[in-house]
């Protein structure tokens, strides 16, 4: 599990959920980036609503943060009907599905979060509800046992996931729409910054947005977390404002350095440097050297430090790039530092 001090965690924190609710998009207007997922997605909006159709089964995936559960209330609204949500690891026997399936009105969206952590009983009960809006289940045991078939209104299957890779193929190609979300340019996540501060009263500065844009991981979660965190210090510290200078400060303080690394992805690039010489090496090796699970190092700290150029993932394992050894002040290739590096932790 990530630790939960981490600031920079795309996972939701628990007091975050409330807050969110006042600068989480509610239309596509407001979604901000994305702009491939935006402009696809409204030409599938408006066709199904022309049609008066429900739309069509939805994959949306890419890494914690980035506005996959988001998109998903998006569409609802968008199509004008309602949402009821749940998510892969709660649906835990077919049953649990068979309820969320015949509790849903014509049109309505079903959002199934963490999809690829469906238990396989249950994603059997998915394909012929997604395909025949047919529920086909067995109910009770031994010789009493009897299966039934219901029909189910048409409905539309959102689902949310941070490893497209861990899907079968069987329910992957029941998906008419596959969305990839991307990491965010500065440029968006600075836009939206300068929106939440907005919503939350907060005064900012272009050049203050753009500082805690910067730092954001490409990630909309943490901008909002980094923003509320700088607002603090601005109010403590300063008159309230986010300036360039204040959000520099606050940032400083709380270690996440000028690409926005934290002291996680530090542990992992340095271990790789300093460890493994550079790698390649494994993933496992990697997992117990930094004492964090796999899927940790899989879902949430590499995909940044691949999209970033810090590291690679080869065929043969994990490596680090040579503008990782220069972010620490190492000559590339030489695990000994030539500078004062910057943030080592
Ligand atoms: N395109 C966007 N424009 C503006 N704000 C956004 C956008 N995408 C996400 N956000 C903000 O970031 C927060 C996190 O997004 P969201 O909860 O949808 O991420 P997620 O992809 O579902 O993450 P997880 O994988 O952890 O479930 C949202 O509450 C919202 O405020
Ligand atoms: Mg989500």
């Amino acid at each position: 599990m990530i630790e939960s001090d981490r600031l920079i965690a795309a996972e939701p924190q628990q007091a975050e959920v409330h807050h969110d609710h006042a600068i989480r998009p509610k239309t596509l207007a407001d979604y901000i980036g994305q702009p491939r997922v935006r402009e696809q997605l409204d030409i599938f909006i408006t066709a199904a609503r022309g049609r008066g159709d429900s739309l069509d089964h939805t994959l949306v995936f890419g890494p914690p943060g980035l506005g996959k559960t988001t998109l998903a209330n998006i569409i609802a609204a968008e199509m004008d009907v309602d949402i009821k949500s749940t998510s892969g690891p709660v649906l835990e026997r077919a049953g649990d599905l068979a309820a969320m399936l015949t509790n849903l009105q014509p049109g309505d969206v079903l959002f199934i979060d963490e999809i690829h952590r469906l238990p396989a009983a249950v994603e059997e009960v998915l394909y012929p509800a997604m395909e025949d809006f047919q529920l086909d289940i067995m109910i009770g045991e031994g010789p009493a046992a009897r299966s039934i078939k219901l029909d189910l209104p048409r409905f539309t299957l959102v689902g949310a996931t941070t490893r497209a890779g861990l899907l079968t193929s069987p329910l992957r190609d029941r998906f008419g729409i596959v969305q990839r979300l991307e990491f965010y340019a500065v440029d968006e996540l600075t836009e939206i910054v300068t929106r939440s501060a907005r919503l939350l009263g907060v005064g900012a500065e272009a050049a203050g947005a753009a500082e805690v844009a910067r730092r954001a991981r490409g990630t909309p979660r943490i901008a909002n977390r980094l923003l509320r965190r700088v607002r603090d210090y601005a109010e403590v510290r300063a008159d309230g404002r986010l300036t360039k200078a204040i959000a520099d400060q606050a940032l400083n303080m709380l270690h996440v350095d000028s690409h926005g690394l934290d002291h996680m992805d530090r542990r992992l690039l340095l271990a790789m440097i300093e460890k493994f010489d550079g790698g390649p090496v494994g993933v496992d090796s990697l997992a117990a050297a930094i004492s964090e699970e796999r899927d940790t190092i899989e879902d949430v700290i590499e995909p940044y430090l691949i999209q970033q150029g810090f590291m690679l993932r080869t065929a043969r394992g994990r490596m680090v790039t040579r503008q990782a050894y220069l972010h620490f002040g190492f000559a590339a290739g030489d695990a000994t530092p030539q500078t004062s590096g910057e943030g080592r932790p």
